[in-house]
């Protein structure tokens, strides 16, 4: 069994994690580690796991965890992780952290779009992207993973196959993402109150918001040119999932035939990647519950783009789940174990 910790087992994406690694056939839960609820049975926090994980959340033991671990999740805000990090890297765990702390390349973007000072610049070179649909090699041999952005991961995937293939025009890219309330966490405020979010949709960080870097550092790499793109997420009246609706002009003239093949070939084997056919496109209600991400997309002719609808839910394939899958992975298991779950439509 993998001796498994979770640091911030008692926010939204955090509580998620320890519901799939519940389930999980080779996982063992170690310690559910939260400073709010310290002593406290995950199961009076979170009342669905009464009778099934009683187990009592605990202060951060950073020598405790490392010792009996095999690899330690953790699921703290940016800023934050980057502290609990580096003591449980430098004890020899393998880390995969959900926040955007360990995502980027560059300390500067990192610092640029955060705004605030990264703690520990040096380990970024030790980090990998953990999207293992594109970095799955990496991803193998990594001790430490900087688990993706739950809009990224959707924009990425929706986009990777035509920057790979230069068919678009990288000046042209548009996305047009929305999230429901889950991807804000936990944590109340004004913005999020029920009688803000209900019956009611709005953009916001419009052309600011942290994750355009993110999605720009991944298309670059697969460019090998520098893609600057226009991001605008929109907050929804639902609790979760992910739908972005991507604009991009193409270089040539493509039927949906030719798109699909392409889309087909590079994600050729992916277990949690679908396509949809044409006159069928991706809603939040076909991936919620899953760690699948649906891709649809029409050639518009009239103006000669492409149209790209992908969508995911945001806790699972934009986050605990994926860490799933990246675990999985780390550890030479069947990338679905544990994750081989169609969601819930209704
Ligand atoms: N929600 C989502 O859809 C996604 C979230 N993420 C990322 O995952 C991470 C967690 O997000 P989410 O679960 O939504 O956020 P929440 O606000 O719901 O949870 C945050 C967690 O961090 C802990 N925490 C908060 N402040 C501190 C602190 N100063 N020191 C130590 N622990 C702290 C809290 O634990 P306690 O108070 O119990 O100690 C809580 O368990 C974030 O980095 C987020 O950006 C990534 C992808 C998707
Ligand atoms: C709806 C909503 O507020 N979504 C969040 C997504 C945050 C998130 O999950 O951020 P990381 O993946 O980078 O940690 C936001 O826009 O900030």
């Amino acid at each position: 069994m993998i001796r498994v910790s979770v640091v911030g087992a008692t926010g939204y994406a955090g509580i998620e994690l320890v519901r799939l690694l519940y389930s999980h056939p080779k996982v063992e839960l170690v310690h559910l580690v939260s400073q709010s609820f310290a002593e406290q049975p995950i199961s009076d926090i979170y009342p669905n796991f009464k009778g099934l994980l009683d187990k009592a959340c605990s202060q951060l033991d950073i020598d405790k965890i490392a010792k009996e671990s095999d690899v330690v999740f953790t699921s703290l805000p940016h800023g934050i992780s980057n502290q609990v990090i580096p003591a449980l890297y430098e004890r020899g765990k393998k880390v995969i952290d959900l926040s955007g702390d360990f995502r980027y390349k560059s300390a500067e973007v990192y610092e640029k779009w955060y705004g605030i000072r990264h703690m520990s610049p040096d380990m970024l070179q030790a980090s990998v992207y953990g999207l293992p649909e594109l970095h799955r090699d990496e991803i193998k041999t990594a001790r430490l993973i900087g688990n993706p952005g739950c809009y990224p991961t959707c924009a990425i995937l929706g986009l990777a196959p035509l920057v790979k293939q230069g068919l678009i025009d990288l000046n042209s890219i548009i996305i047009d993402a929305k999230s429901g309330a889950t991807g804000a966490g936990r944590e109340p405020s004004q913005a999020l109150h029920f009688c803000e979010v209900d019956e009611n949709i709005k953009a916001y960080k419009v052309a600011t918001h942290r994750h355009t870097s993110e999605i720009e550092q991944e298309l670059s790499i697969l460019a090998q040119r520098e893609v600057a793109l226009s991001f605008t997420p929109h907050l929804l009246p639902v609790k979760r999932g992910i739908l972005s609706t991507i604009y991009a002009n193409l270089k040539k003239s493509l039927t949906f035939g030719d798109v699909y093949s392409l889309y087909s070939e590079f994600y050729a084997g992916e277990p949690f990647i679908t396509l949809h056919q044409e006159g069928s496109l991706p809603e939040i209600k076909h991936v919620n519950g899953s760690n699948n991400c649906h891709i649809g997309f029409v050639v518009d002719r009239r103006t000669n783009r492409i149209i790209v609808v992908a969508a995911i839910d945001n806790l699972i394939k934009g986050a605990g789940g994926q860490a799933v899958q990246n675990m999985n992975i780390l550890f030479d298991l069947d990338e679905t174990t544990g994750l081989r779950n169609p969601g819930w439509y209704l």
